[in-house]
């Protein structure tokens, strides 16, 4: 899974991006402190992997992780070559979420490139911004579709008709996800397009340390204006959360956190609210060599499950023992859990469940 970082020059995105990774981007009070994209790995927090580590005391534990893309900042016309952000929308394509950030924090100190504070405003420049740009990719694709559909190829027409649908929304300012289309059509001719306005969003509204637990007046707004989009909006102080990240101490990092009345940083909740927004989950394998959580699709099967740790297992998949998470914390061991007889062994039909601790048997 990838998530792409958008939004305004100067709004937060590199700290916000070095407070998710433990790689360093540089972040700056200046427009277009970012150019080159930055890419970092995030570790999902998972607090049930420190619990199967103490119980199963492994020499290594490895998390769930998420690749994460920092681009410039844009700004009105970066579809058009203004600014910087437009020849790095490119990467935001690649990605399977976007994370839209909106500057909610007054500080004089911080340039804002439109000379005042407004989210609003701010979101409505980078939505255009992003319809523009999938525009480009629309435009470009149904030169190709009308030919086609020219020579009588019933197919294309379809394709034809469903792709008009999709520019007449970008220029008329829907984006692709709010553009009404028949399911089947959209899985076909618009999903493989990969258009950024397509990809789910989530807003983090970044606020000052004082906001970080109730929001503000620019939070609220920002809620009112995507009601109808159905988009999550998440509150998050990127400045602390970044101070949080640089901790490396538990109980340091534990008690600033009490000190903002937080309980768990934000960062957190982002990464899960992530993974809900993708319709991802959890499962685990939990041996003595490693205990390992696993990013698979809600809905994913057994051998699909096994396919996400190496393709031979999908392919010569036999069977899977499958503990529930809470079985394996009640009875303390893999060995006390079977003598349970919580043990259960299923077959290639078996859709796993979030925090399933698996076990598979395969022929290579
Ligand atoms: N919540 C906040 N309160 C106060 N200052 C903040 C907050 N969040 C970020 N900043 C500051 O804003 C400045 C810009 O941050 P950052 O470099 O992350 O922006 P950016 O969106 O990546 O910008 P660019 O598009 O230019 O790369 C930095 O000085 C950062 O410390
Ligand atoms: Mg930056």
């Amino acid at each position: 899974m990838k998530a792409g970082i958008v939004g305004l020059p100067n709004v937060g995105k590199s700290t916000l991006f070095n407070s998710l990774s433990n790689a360093k981007a540089q972040s700056a009070n200046f427009p277009f402190c970012t150019i080159e994209p930055n890419v970092g790995v995030i570790n999902v927090p998972d607090p049930r992997l420190l619990k199967l580590e103490s119980l199963v005391n492994p020499q290594q534990v490895l998390p769930a992780t998420v690749e994460i893309v920092d681009i410039a900042g844009l700004v009105k016309g970066a579809s058009k070559g203004e600014g910087l952000g437009n020849q790095f929308l490119g990467n935001i394509r690649e990605t399977d979420a976007i994370l839209h950030v909106l500057r909610c924090f007054d500080n004089d100190n911080i340039v804002h490139v439109d000379g005042k504070v407004n989210p609003i405003r701010d979101k409505e420049t980078i939505d255009i911004e992003l319809q523009l740009k999938d525009l480009e990719t629309v435009e470009k694709k149904l030169e190709k579709v009308k030919r086609a559909a020219k020579t009588g190829n019933k197919e294309a027409q379809k394709e034809l008709a469903t792709l008009q649908k999709v520019k007449d929304g970008l220029e008329s300012g829907v984006s692709v996800r709010a553009v009404e289309l028949d399911e089947d059509d959209r899985k076909t001719f618009v999903k493989p397009l990969q258009f950024i306005t397509d990809k789910p969003v989530m807003y983090v509204c970044n606020v000052d340390e004082d906001a970080a637990v109730k929001g503000n007046e620019y939070v609220k707004l920002v809620q009112e204006a995507v009601k109808d989009e159905g988009a999550k909006v998440l509150t998050l102080a990127v400045g602390v959360e970044a101070d949080i990240a640089e901790l490396e101490d538990f109980e340091e990092r534990k008690m600033f956190l009490e000190d903002l009345g937080l309980e768990e940083a934000g960062v957190a909740k982002l990464i899960r609210s992530a993974y809900a927004l993708l319709n991802l989950q959890t499962y685990f394998t939990a041996g003595e060599k490693e205990v390992r959580a696993w990013t698979i699709p809600i809905g994913a099967t057994a051998p699909q499950a096994a396919g996400v740790i190496h393709t031979d297992f999908e392919k010569g998949f036999i069977r899977a023992e499958v503990i529930k998470y809470n079985d394996f914390v009640e009875f303390g061991s893999e060995a006390k859990v079977k003598e349970a007889g919580k043990l259960n062994v299923e077959g290639k039909e078996y859709i796993v469940e979030d925090g399933d601790v698996m076990n598979f048997r395969f022929n290579v």
